[in-house]
């Protein structure tokens, strides 16, 4: 009976890894699948131990869910390569932002993250299962991308409130995932959030998952991260009239960055072409972006 089991069992591992070997389209339903399926359960069986440990919301939590997703590359044979973590031992709080990609993003932001720092997440995660929960119980803070009025009074809380209680906030400034390879325009909530509490804004950037991870591509293989966390730019003194200017400073680092990280052309360099290509024309400002 047992070896009947057995055998049932490899004969459906033998078939998916055929199936998933034979059509791109099963191997990415099913790699993304089962990261949702770890999210789920990890979620599900973390959220008991923050309960008992940490007792509710605390950002306290952040360490036993990093400890459980930094396990998770092991599953999809994902690397990091990480440089310029010691730029994240600033004396008190400050705003880190990074590029958003994919939800895969979460294993990426996991193996870096420093203690005491919570998330900005769109309200609707709440509402996702265990991962929901899990979330909630991080102490991440939520807001309503659809209310800019009400995402700006939940920021200003957390502007007074970051200092007193010593944490560290990171921001995702595209406010969505994008998976091109470059970056979005950024929204200026964080470096709002940053001049009001005059606390500096650390720039972290990962290379461009294109070479591994492509939904429009049915892509999903193992591969390498390589991660940089950036100098601080400090903004003691800044006002909210600096804000535009320190949007586009930290804007045109990271795309920088990210270019050199995925191994593309200066953005800013001068194009030897005689008619510049588009991913050579320089980006002053990230209205021109479009
Ligand atoms: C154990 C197993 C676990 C398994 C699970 C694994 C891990 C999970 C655990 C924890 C990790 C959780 C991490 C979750 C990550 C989630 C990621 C996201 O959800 S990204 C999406 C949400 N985030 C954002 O959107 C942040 C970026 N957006 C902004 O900052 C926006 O600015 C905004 C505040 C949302 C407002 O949006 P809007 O579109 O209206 O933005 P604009 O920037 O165009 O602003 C319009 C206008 O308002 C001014 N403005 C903006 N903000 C402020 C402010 N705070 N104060 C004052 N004024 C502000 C801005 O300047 C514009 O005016 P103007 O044009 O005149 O300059
Ligand atoms: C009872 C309800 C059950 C609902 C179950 C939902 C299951 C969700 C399960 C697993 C998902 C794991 C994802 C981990 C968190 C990913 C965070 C993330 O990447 O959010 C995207 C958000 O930043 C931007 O959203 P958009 O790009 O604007 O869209």
């Amino acid at each position: 009976m047992e070896l009947g089991w057995l055998l049932w069992g490899a004969a459906v591992l033998l078939l998916l890894h055929l199936l998933m070997e034979l059509s791109p389209a099963v191997n990415f339903v099913l790699r993304v699948g089962f990261y949702y399926v770890l999210c789920i359960v990890c979620s599900g069986l973390t959220a008991p131990v923050c309960l008992l440990v940490n007792g509710g919301r605390t950002v306290k939590n952040m360490r036993i869910i990093k400890t459980v997703v930094k396990s998770f590359k092991y599953f999809f044979g994902l690397r990091f390569e990480v440089k310029g973590l010691e730029n994240f031992e600033v004396e008190g709080p400050a705003i880190i932002v990074s590029n958003h990609q994919s939800m895969l993003d979460m294993m990426g932001l996991m193996e870096i993250l420093p203690d005491d720092c919570v998330q900005v997440a769109k309200k609707e995660l709440m509402y996702a299962g265990t991962v929901g929960l899990i979330i909630y119980l991080g102490g991440v803070i939520f807001i309503n991308r659809k209310s800019t009025s009400s995402a700006k009074m939940v920021m200003a809380e957390v502007a007074k409130t970051m200092t007193a209680d010593n944490v560290k906030v990171w921001v995702y400034p595209e406010g969505t995932r994008n998976c091109t390879g470059d970056l979005l325009p950024f929204k200026k909530g964080a470096f709002h959030l940053a001049v009001q509490a005059q606390v500096p804004v650390i720039p972290v950037v990962y290379s461009s998952f294109t070479t591994f991870y492509n939904p429009k591509k049915n892509l999903f293989t193992s591969g390498k991260i390589k991660v940089e966390v950036l100098p601080p730019i400090e903004t003691k003194g800044l006002t909210s009239d600096d804000v535009s200017d320190l949007t586009d400073k930290c804007f045109n680092i990271m795309r920088e960055t990210l270019f050199k990280l995925s191994g593309r052309p200066d953005p800013n360099s001068v194009c030897p072409a005689a008619q510049p290509c588009a991913q050579c024309i320089p980006r002053q400002s990230t209205e021109a972006f479009t």
